[in-house]
């Protein structure tokens, strides 16, 4: 355990700060008395004897992780039941305490088997299974991807072919490539799962559809018969989790097992659909709402760890003889990690917009009304892509900032790496989610040309195209919104021209498409980027707060706007929109944040409001105890418990007796 008090340097960074960093706390969390209550639940985890006593998981074997993952999540389940704790948002405060770092073996029960019978069971499926669920008899997944196919979800072959002399569906994976391959907690922790299968009835295949099977018996958690499952193995990260595999030989799940609230098969095997498309992809739609959030926070986490430890880290004398400067004084330290810290707001508050117009467009769904969609699916998707990108990315920033210490386990940062980069590819691939995203927005660029009105985040679309940037010397929030609204509009006009001259010069649609794939990703990409930053200022403007904590705020709003012009200058550029004394105010605008930015950093982090029992890392400790840290870490490595190994014994010495024996004749001559 280090002691000393706290650092000097972070204790004087934090006097310096020109803002309180309660107050942006407060914001981030909607209010403080949300705030209290996450301190108190957070606290009422960390106190919590089964959740101290736990080994670290850095030191675990894979098995050993994911049986102390299994056991605290399941303690922090029926801690929450007793508690009476029901909001999901206060749910994840607990649970983020009680195993911080750990996947949950269980998580996919909560966040996608439980919300899917919620929304897509008819009310007799859900009184039937929602209890059972609850009390964990039935413990489920979301079984969708298969070893074959995880993109092109119309092209699964598992298929459920309705038997209507016995009333039964015959589940199948007919061949090697159908085998369903990586659902979380298949293999080992659940017993029941949601299948994705091709529908077949009267001899038609009607698409992917949904179908509640049992896996395991419910008392024994032997597999039952026809199926087959697994773990699939160690991977990147998620080591505590066991995404699994299984092959189902024709098994049988009666009628009642289809999900039918909105797709149907009548007993006669008659297939009804709703007036709705794509409503059994609803369940992705839910977890992509989410990221944004998830990953803004992951990347915050390494935010406090880099920003502090830059605060606290001295390397190298700036004049001979002189002291040895805090890291986080250079330059270009501050360059690496305060884009990273922009990001993390930009993203929370993208995540926050998103997470709202979620719950918004849902309720509308539920009611029937189908209208918003597609927008919901290309919002979902797009920000789910462009920020799991941006933040894994800025996370890798923050570790490398950290130099030698921030490989170490003991930064906390690979972790937090391993298990926020695969955010990159489930929940649809980003590339291919982009994709979505440019469908979409080429078809609102249809709709203006036909001069349909457009959804209101897509209304700059209708203003014509400014030639010029109003950008002046004080580089000012609007000039930087139309900017992006330039290139987004620029991007998207320059793709569907692509498309169209191809089309009109004899390729098919879908040539054209395929053929221009890149720049519709270009404008993909800049749509969201666009739409993140106009959300980050709307936000900020909206916030209320104190003059001090809104300029610091704001500053970091103004460099995420700032450093996306400069890292991405050609585009904003290419057409001349912004001229060459434009983009020096903007790169003199990006040094002056920089130096505005540097007294607050540390304030700005300790805003994200985690106890070091959360973070779990030497290096962003709140005290910025870092070494005294460091050494214990090390010294609690299994590999110190004993003074001699057993291998020396068993492979050093006997090659050494070897060697000594093989060179003797050698050394006599
Ligand atoms: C802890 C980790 C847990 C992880 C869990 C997982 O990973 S679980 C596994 C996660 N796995 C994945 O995430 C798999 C990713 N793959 C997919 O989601 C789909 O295969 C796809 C979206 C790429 C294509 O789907 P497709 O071939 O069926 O569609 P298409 O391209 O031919 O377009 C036709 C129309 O459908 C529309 N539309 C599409 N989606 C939606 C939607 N959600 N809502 C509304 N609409 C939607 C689209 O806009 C278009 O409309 P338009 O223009 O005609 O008016
Ligand atoms: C940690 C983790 C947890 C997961 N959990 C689950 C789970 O609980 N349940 C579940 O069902 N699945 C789960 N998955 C699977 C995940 O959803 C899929 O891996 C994901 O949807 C990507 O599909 P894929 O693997 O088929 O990638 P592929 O589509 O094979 O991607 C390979 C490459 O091909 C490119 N590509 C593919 N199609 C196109 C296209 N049309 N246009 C352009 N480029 C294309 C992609 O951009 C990518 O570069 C999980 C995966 C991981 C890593």
């Amino acid at each position: 355990m280090a002691t000393g008090g706290v650092n000097a340097d972070l204790a004087k960074e934090r006097e310096r700060a020109t803002f309180d960093s309660e107050q942006l706390t407060n914001f981030l969390y909607r209010g403080p008395e949300k705030v209290r209550r996450k301190r108190y639940l957070q606290n009422l985890a960390i106190q919590d004897p089964v959740f101290k006593k736990a080994p670290l998981w850095a030191f675990l074997n894979r098995e050993q992780q994911y049986a102390t993952a299994l056991k605290k999540h399941l303690h922090a389940y029926r801690r929450i039941q007793e508690l009476g704790i029901t909001e999901p948002v206060e749910k994840f405060y607990y649970r983020e305490a009680a195993a911080p770092h750990e996947n949950s073996p269980i998580g996919l029960h909560e966040s996608m088997f439980i919300p899917t019978i919620e929304k897509q069971a008819t009310e007799e499926q859900k009184r039937k299974w929602l209890p059972l669920c609850h009390s964990l008899k039935m413990i489920g997944t979301y079984a969708q991807t298969e070893l074959g196919h995880g993109t092109f979800i119309r092209g699964l072959e598992t298929t459920a072919t309705y038997d209507p002399v016995a009333k039964e569906f015959i589940l199948s994976t007919p061949k090697l490539t159908a085998m369903k391959y990586w659902p979380g907690n298949l293999g080992k922790t659940t017993n029941h799962c949601l299948v994705m299968a091709q529908l077949i009835t009267k001899g038609k295949n009607h698409g992917i559809h949904m179908f509640m099977l049992q896996t395991r018996d419910m008392e024994t958690h032997q597999p039952l018969p026809g199926i087959e499952l697994g773990d699939i193995g160690p991977k990147f990260g998620f080591f505590d989790n066991d995404n699994g595999y299984m092959i189902l030989k024709d098994v049988r799940i009666p009628r009642e097992n289809m999900f039918m609230r909105y797709y149907k098969v009548l007993e006669d095997g008659t297939y009804v659909t709703p007036p709705g498309d794509r409503l059994n992809y609803l369940s992705m739609v839910l977890l992509r709402s989410a990221i944004t959030s998830m990953i803004g926070q992951h990347l915050s986490q390494a935010c406090i760890i880099a920003i502090r430890y830059s605060a606290v880290r001295r390397q190298t004398e700036i004049s001979p003889g002189g002291e040895e400067a805090q890291v986080l004084d250079y330059q270009t330290q501050q360059y690496k990690l305060f884009p990273a810290l922009a990001t993390s707001y930009a993203m929370l508050m993208a995540g926050r917009f998103m997470y709202d117009f979620y719950l918004k467009t849902t309720a509308q769904i539920e009611k029937g009304d189908l209208g918003t969609m597609p927008q919901l699916h290309a919002l979902s998707a797009g920000l789910k892509a462009f920020s799991t990108w941006e933040c894994t990315a800025a996370i890798e920033v923050c570790r490398m900032s950290c130099g030698g210490h921030g490989y170490s386990h003991a930064s906390g940062i690979p972790k937090i790496y391993v298990d926020a980069t695969p955010g990159c590819t489930y929940e649809g691939e980003n590339t291919v989610m982009m994709l979505q995203v440019a469908r979409f927005l080429m078809k609102m660029y249809t709709n203006l040309q036909k001069g349909q009105e457009l959804p209101s985040f897509v209304q700059y679309m209708t203003k014509s195209l400014d030639t010029k940037s109003c950008m002046k010397e004080e580089v000012a929030p609007k000039c930087l919104v139309m900017a992006y609204e330039h290139r987004a509009s620029r991007l998207i006009k320059a793709a569907a021209d692509a498309i169209q001259a191809m089309v009109m010069s004899g390729s098919s649609p879908q040539e054209a498409w395929n053929k221009n794939t890149v720049p519709l990703t270009w404008a993909a990409l800049a749509f969201c980027h666009m739409f993140v930053v106009k959300n980050f200022f709307e936000m900020v403007e909206d916030a209320k707060m104190d003059g001090q904590t809104k300029a610091a705020f704001m500053a970091l709003c103004k460099l995420y706007a700032v450093n996306g012009v400069i890292t991405h200058l050609g585009e904003f550029i290419q057409d001349g929109y912004l001229n060459n004394q434009q983009v020096q105010y903007i790169q003199k605008s990006l040094l002056d944040l920089l130096a505005e930015i540097r007294p607050n950093a540390v304030a700005l982090v300790d805003a994200f409001d985690y106890p070091d029992a959360i973070l779990q890392s030497c290096l962003g400790r709140y005290d910025g105890q870092v070494y005294q840290a460091l050494y214990d870490f090390a010294k609690s490595s299994p590999l110190n418990e004993k003074e001699v190994l057993d291998s020396f014994f068993d492979y050093v010495k006997p090659v050494q007796q070897e060697l000594e024996a093989m060179n003797q004749p050698m050394a006599r001559l």
